[in-house]
């Protein structure tokens, strides 16, 4: 046998030396003002990720949290937008940006910095750094929630982020249909194998209410994105029914939530809202756990050392 085996086995048995997400690996440091960042994303584009994304950021600042959102969908950005903050972003003396502010919820965007019709034409690397300083480089006031809009995918956005960023957990928005759902899948997996907690899932379009009768009809299948929840092991937080006024009020800066309350939709936001805030709270209490069992065994460890020195 000797002699067969001349590669390293140390190197090889502990990974590829860059796999960031080795085992080992430090969690990154605190977003400065951030107690914790949840992911907002999709499997596909077009499903109402940005539109969860900016009538959950309502919908948790009218039950009283500090929210911001950080727009990391960079080729496609809706923040801005939705959130109706418009052109510009001041800096501060330290040359941070000031986030904008609109409807109680603090976000950044590249649209606040482009002109409207502006595409961006980046490389990777560039899209990279711009969205590490969406979260870095900006003067976030005190925030409980900074909620993040991803691109759809799986892509280098994402994983940048999950390197560079703490990440307390994910939302995943989907469609009924099943194309939407099997990609929702693939964001599910990518989450499980970077032990990234998934919230739920959130099935978006999923019925019409009738504005006269109100009426629910279904517009696809049923079933689909709750079985998936289920196959995951995750929760299925609810579905948003397609309402026909959200699109002219998203192009007009007011979501839902902030401008028809009442509405079943601004309502199922609400439910989505209150899972996420019960979600971020568990995961406080879990960090807290592990926090006093350090302390614990802190604690215990000083009596030792104490017990010894008396028994000598
Ligand atoms: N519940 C809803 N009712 C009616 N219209 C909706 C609803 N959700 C989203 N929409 C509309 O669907 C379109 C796509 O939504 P949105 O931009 O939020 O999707 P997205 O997943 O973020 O897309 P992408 O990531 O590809 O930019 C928008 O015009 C939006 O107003």
């Amino acid at each position: 046998m000797s002699g067969q085996r001349s590669f390293p086995v140390d190197v090889v048995t502990e990974g590829p030396a860059e796999d960031p997400f080795a085992r080992g690996t430090p969690e990154p440091d605190p977003i400065p003002g951030v107690e914790d960042v949840v992911l907002v994303a999709s499997g596909k584009g077009g499903v109402g990720k940005s539109t969860v994304a900016a009538n959950l950021a309502c919908a948790l600042a009218r039950r009283g949290r500090r929210v911001g959102i950080v727009d990391a969908d960079i080729y496609g950005p809706s923040v801005a937008r939705m959130m109706g903050t418009g052109q510009g972003l001041d800096l501060d003396e330290q040359g941070r940006v000031i986030p904008a502010h609109s409807h109680a919820v603090w976000s950044v965007s590249v649209a606040n910095a482009l002109p409207p019709e502006a595409a961006v034409v980046w490389k990777g690397p560039l899209v990279a750094q711009a969205v590490m300083q969406m979260f870095r480089e900006v003067a976030w006031p005190d925030l409980e929630i900074l909620l993040v809009d991803l691109p759809p995918g799986t892509g280098d956005v994402q994983l940048t982020i999950l390197e560079q960023v703490p990440v307390t957990g994910a939302v995943i928005v989907s469609t009924p249909q099943r194309l939407a759902a099997v990609d929702a899948e693939r964001g599910i997996a990518m989450f499980h194998d970077l032990d990234i907690p998934v919230f739920g899932v959130v099935e978006n379009m999923d019925a019409y209410v009738c504005p006269c009768c109100g009426e629910r009809q279904r517009l696809f299948a049923e079933g689909g994105v709750e079985l998936l929840a289920r196959r995951r092991h995750v929760r299925y937080l609810g579905g948003i029914p397609l309402d026909p006024g959200a699109q002219e009020l998203a192009d007009s800066g007011r979501p839902l939530v902030v401008a028809a309350p009442e509405s079943e939709a601004a309502k199922a936001f609400d439910r989505v809202a209150e899972a996420v805030e019960r979600a971020v709270a568990q995961e406080r209490r879990a960090r807290e756990a592990v926090i006093s069992d350090e302390a614990r065994a802190e604690h215990e460890a000083f009596w030792e050392g104490l017990l010894e020195d008396e028994d000598d």
